[in-house]
């Protein structure tokens, strides 16, 4: 089988044009197929709180009213995709952005209203990996952003990590999919401040302490879940960490297993 490996990045490198553009150096040269997910949530706040407009999150999830979706249609599917996608070429890797309305590749539903109205996030429903196979064949790697649609026409902000673990899951029958979770600290921390107390391995059931201890909490909750997730639906290696852990086999990083 062939190695797909699928690789997201955070708001915190997608922020820093330096660490941004030493990530996209490596990430160009990664012979494999591969595929690039990037959030951008922090841009999309600092931008919200400049124009007025209200910045809720519950469960690391944002509150998307219209006015919001439109906002990080902008943000997301425009400004920080197309520069990911021309800095790339800029580095011999052809690239083509993707939001998952584009060749219908992911397919949400709309969170129900109850208990919390999200407004529109959708929950992925489906993935549709036929038309990025036939671009992985081709040497074309897919650049995708945070936003799904709901197949009538209406797109729905997700969250960048599930979007990565979903697309690991569907590729998973047919590639060897690695799954890599690229942010600004060593991998998961025993001690958030401290970035030598990296846990090295975390398994589905030692997941749940860690959890009960309060060492996972924030953001790194529904990151830990996706990865969970998706190692058990036979995605082949799942790690946390930072873009090293890309090359260097001696890194000091987060890898999930069962
Ligand atoms: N045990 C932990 N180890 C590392 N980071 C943690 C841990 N618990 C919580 N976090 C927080 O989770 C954040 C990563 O989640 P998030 O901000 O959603 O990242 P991203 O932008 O990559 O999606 C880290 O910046 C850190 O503050
Ligand atoms: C529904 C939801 O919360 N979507 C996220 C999508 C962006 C994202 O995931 O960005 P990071 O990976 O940089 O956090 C949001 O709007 O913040």
């Amino acid at each position: 089988m062939k190695t797909l490996k699928i690789i997201k990045i955070g708001g915190n490198i997608i922020d820093n044009e330096a660490a941004l553009s030493s990530f996209l150096e490596v990430f160009a040269t990664i012979n494999s197929p591969k595929i690039l997910i990037h959030g951008g949530g922090k841009l999309a706040t600092q931008l919200a709180n400049q124009l007025g407009l209200e910045v809720k999150m519950i469960d690391g999830r944002r509150i998307t009213d219209k006015a919001t979706l439109d906002l990080i249609t902008m943000v997301y599917a425009g400004k920080i995709n197309k520069n990911i996608v021309a800095e790339l070429q800029s580095k011999n890797c052809n690239a083509i952005g993707f939001s998952g309305a584009d060749g219908n590749t992911i397919i949400s539903k709309k969170r129900p209203v109850k208990p919390i109205d999200f407004g529109f996030v959708g929950d992925v429903k489906k993935v549709n990996i036929e038309t990025l196979q036939v671009l992985l064949e081709h040497k074309v790697t897919p650049v995708f952003c945070a936003l799904t649609h709901d197949k009538k026409g209406q797109l729905l902000n997700t969250n960048a990590d599930t979007i990565a673990s979903e697309l690991a899951i569907g590729f998973a029958k047919y590639y060897q999919t690695e799954l890599y979770y690229c942010f600004e600290k060593n991998g998961v921390l025993r001690d958030v401040s401290d970035e030598n107390s990296v846990i090295r391995e975390i398994t589905t059931q030692s997941y749940q302490n860690l959890i009960d201890d309060k060492v996972i909490v924030d953001g790194m909750l529904p990151k830990l879940n996706n990865c969970v997730h998706a190692i058990e639906k036979n995605v082949y290696k799942v790690c946390i960490g930072k873009p090293e852990m890309l090359y260097d086999d001696k890194a000091n990083f987060t890898t999930i297993t069962k």
